[in-house]
């Protein structure tokens, strides 16, 4: 493609050289620069791309496209300057992929959680229905039926064009994705055009990265005031801020809710450890999903196939099949009759939904383990809050390491036990080894008890200053239950 071409759309401020030649590819990673390339400088959250041009021109970088033009400039080279770097890059991804949003239609779903839930079921749904659909998740990256790890629960900019380009050339028709804030205000989805977007609730999470509560809910509403007025917007109002998403969208609005009325109401009519009895306007299906958190979930599915067009008794009898999403709610019964259930909850909203869901299906008098710990280099406001909402609801509870990262998890440990209330001090372990954590939680536990392990899901790795070791919740809890002497 010639650079010209490239360029189409991006609102250029200055060019310096030529704008004839072709171009083989772009990059924002100097490192991962070949000869021929784009490069566009990027101020980052750790340091500022424009400090690497020279590393990406001599590593072949033909073209710089900057927010401000460097002093020793290259004859050889060309300059672009635009006024952000990271909008102009969203234009070029469009166009050297020939602008894949135009040809399937993409919908994007944020939220603190139920992301990847509402997605994977959208995703899962549109395929029983028989269209061919692409998926962009936390867990993995989906076109049609070829599987792609993911590494981000939003890529960057050029990873998603990429993938939807592939999608349109197999002829897939729907799109979903997850929209994480930080995707959003770094601009990783600049230049998509979504055919419509669906927002699940907003509760604490990421405040190390966007400070306040206040820019952490401008960054998701900003998702819904790009879009166009061709798409539909539709938000979940038994959330207080549902409404202040939709503001300032041109899309069209559209509402959905369990507890008041809305255009998708939703009714839990029955609530069991196998599944819910849902009513969903006036209509009812049982789902093996459990919680009525999933059941919101399922309300935004129905709502945004409801708004695709496709056909309603088709889609609840297909919504009625759909399975769990892996590592969410996952449950295994032990030899000895211990319950293990394996959760990705890793806010204090989701654990609180998590737990109340199990204490309110549970038919005995069992006790209810949970085990939870907190990323490092992650939000550290969440910990205190997180630590006493397992404390103060489980009947016994183990603190113990999440993914550690780069931090030392005796100290992420300390930030979590501010938060336990003097009340609660007996009825809480601190192991910070994960894996003895859970050994512990199958030696406390007798027959009908639930362990509840939250935080990682389908993880299948623990962090530990850069080194993904091996570890999987469920695996270890199935091993453990296996050597058990009961
Ligand atoms: C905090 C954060 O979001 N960081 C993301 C961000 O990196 P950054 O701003 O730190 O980048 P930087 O290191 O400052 O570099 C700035 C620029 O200089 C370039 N550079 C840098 C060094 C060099 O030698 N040469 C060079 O060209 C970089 O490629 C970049 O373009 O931009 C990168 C490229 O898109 C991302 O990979 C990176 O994700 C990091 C790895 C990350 O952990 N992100 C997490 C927090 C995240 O994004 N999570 C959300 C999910 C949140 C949720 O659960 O809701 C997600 O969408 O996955
Ligand atoms: N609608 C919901 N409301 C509150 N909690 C939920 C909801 N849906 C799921 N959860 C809880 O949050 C956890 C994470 O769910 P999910 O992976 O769907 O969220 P996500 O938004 O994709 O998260 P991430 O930000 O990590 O991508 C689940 O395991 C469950 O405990
Ligand atoms: N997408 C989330 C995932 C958190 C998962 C949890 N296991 C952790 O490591 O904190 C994040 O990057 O904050
Ligand atoms: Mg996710």
């Amino acid at each position: 493609m010639k650079l010209k071409d490239l360029l189409y759309k991006t609102q250029i401020l200055d060019i310096i050289g030529t704008t004839d030649q072709e171009i083989k590819a772009i990059s924002f990673d100097s490192r991962k620069v070949e000869q021929g390339h784009v490069f566009v400088a990027i101020s980052g959250f750790a340091v500022d791309g424009h400090e690497y041009i020279d590393q990406a021109i001599n590593k072949g970088a033909e073209v710089v496209v900057c927010s401000t033009l460097p002093e020793n400039r290259k004859d050889h080279i060309t300059y672009i300057k635009v006024k952000d770097t990271s909008i102009a890059l969203g234009a070029m991804a469009a166009n050297f992929y020939d602008n894949p949003t135009e040809k399937l239609k993409l919908v994007g779903v944020t939220g603190t959680n139920g992301k990847t839930t509402t997605a994977t079921l959208l995703y899962e749904l549109s395929e029983k229905l028989g269209y061919p659909a692409a998926l962009i998740s936390t867990i993995n990256i989906k076109i049609h039926k070829e599987e792609i790890p993911s590494t981000h629960t939003t890529p960057d900019i050029i990873e998603i064009n990429s993938i939807l380009a592939q999608a349109v050339e197999e002829g897939i028709e729907y799109a979903f994705m997850e929209v994480s804030s930080h995707g959003i205000h770094q601009n990783r989805i600049a230049g998509l055009k979504f055919a419509g977007a669906g927002f699940t609730n907003i509760t604490h999470d990421h405040l190390d990265y966007h400070e306040t509560f206040k820019n952490y809910i401008a960054a998701k509403k900003a998702f819904f005031d790009n879009l166009s007025k061709d798409a539909f917007a539709l938000t979940n109002i038994d959330d207080k801020n549902g409404w202040v998403m939709l503001q300032n969208t041109h899309a069209k609005k559209y509402s959905y809710a369990l507890k008041t009325s809305a255009d998708f109401k939703g009714k839990v009519i029955e609530n069991q450890f196998h599944g819910m009895l849902l009513q969903f306007n006036d209509k009812e299906f049982w789902t093996t999903l459990v919680g009525t958190f999933n059941a919101s979930n399922l309300l935004l599915v129905y709502g945004i196939a409801n708004l695709l067009g496709w056909n309603e008794e088709e889609i609840l009898t297909s919504l009625s099949e759909l399975k769990n999403v892996e590592g969410r709610f996952e449950t295994f019964t032990s030899p000895q009759g211990i319950i293990t259930i394996v959760d990705y909850a890793h806010t204090p909203d989701a654990l609180e939904n998590v737990i109340s869901t199990i204490q309110n299906i549970r038919t005995r008098n069992e006790k209810l383990y949970v085990l939870a710990g907190c990323g490092g280099d992650r939000d550290k406001n969440k910990r205190p809050e997180m630590a006493h909402v397992v404390t103060s609801q489980a009947d016994q509870a183990i603190l113990t390491s999440d993914n550690p990262r780069t931090e030392d998890p005796n100290e992420i440990l300390k930030d979590m036990e501010a938060g336990v209330q003097p009340q609660h001090y007996k009825k809480y372990l601190k192991i910070a080894d994960r894996k003895e954590a859970i050994k512990t939680a199958f030696k406390l536990a007798e027959k009908g008890d639930i362990i509840l392990i939250a935080g990682k899901g389908h993880e299948t790795y623990q962090e530990i200053h850069g080194v993904k070791y091996p570890f999987d919740d469920m695996q270890i809890a199935i091993e453990t239950a296996k050597t058990l002497n009961k």
